[in-house]
């Protein structure tokens, strides 16, 4: 596991923006794994500028997605749909036909969840995963309590998560209360893992996810099982963590 802590949200957006493009470079059909929520925003920008300015293309990328709300469609604001194409997809050459995300529309969700993980295995699974990180440790929506075995899969919301993403919805407007999610062992399958934490809210997260036991009990907490994560975190998330494992690369 290797940690890297650095002083700003955005610089945390430009080191993960780094290891995207070369990731891609060295590899232009490689299959990348994409999160939402707000705090992969700053990498998306980046990568956005970076195609803009001819240093990467993704004319040859997969994109899957970890998760999308169950009953919103593509096109509400909240969707995860939605997001990817304002954050990403609507400016980048990735083909249209190459973007994996779950269809929280679908008639038969267990089916869908069923559909989703045999194209993510036909792809090959993730070469390059991004994750974002829940306050209570989850990963995609994998909430405290999901088996470690799981495959993509129907959720039930926590109610914390659903006040925290209340925001992203229009006022009055409940959030869905289920969600489909790629499963914890769906996400280990990347071969190599990006995890991006943002501000003191995430703190006490990371710090159970990088330090305490491996426990279904804090989802992120299976990242210290596999052989290629590195954790992108800003001062504010790391200041849980101990001074002598800042600035360094853990080798487990
Ligand atoms: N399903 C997403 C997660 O993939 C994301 O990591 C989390 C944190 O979001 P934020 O980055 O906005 O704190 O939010 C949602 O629950």
């Amino acid at each position: 596991m290797q940690i890297r802590v650095v002083g700003e949200p955005s610089s945390v957006a430009d080191g993960a923006a780094r290891e995207v493009i070369r990731q891609v470079t060295e590899r232009p059909d490689s299959v990348l794994g994409l999160a939402t929520g707000a705090t992969p925003e700053g990498l998306y920008r980046e990568l956005v500028k970076a195609y803009r300015r001819g240093r990467v293309s993704f004319a040859r990328v997969s994109t899957f997605n970890l998760d999308e709300y169950v009953g919103l469609p593509a096109g509400h604001p909240a969707s995860y749909h939605h997001y990817m194409e304002r954050h990403l997809l609507a400016y980048v050459d990735v083909d249209p036909l190459h973007v994996h995300i779950p269809n929280g529309q679908a008639p038969d969700v267990d089916q869908e969840c069923r559909r989703y993980e045999e194209q993510l295995r036909r792809a090959g699974y993730v070469d390059l995963q991004i994750l974002g990180l829940g306050r209570n440790g989850h990963i995609g929506f994998n909430e405290p309590g999901t088996p470690f075995g799981s495959l993509t899969h129907r959720v039930a919301l926590a109610e914390t998560t659903r006040e925290a993403n209340r925001v992203h919805f229009p006022a009055g407007q409940e959030p869905p209360r289920e969600a489909i999610t790629m499963g914890i062992r769906s996400i280990m399958q990347a071969r190599r893992i990006l995890v991006l934490a943002t501000g003191e809210a995430k703190a006490e997260a990371v710090a159970a996810a990088v330090l305490g036991p491996v426990t279904e009990q804090v989802p992120a907490s299976i990242l210290q099982l596999h052989p290629s994560v590195t954790w992108w975190l800003d001062e504010a998330a790391a200041s849980l963590l101990e001074k002598d494992l800042r600035q360094v690369d853990r080798a487990l």
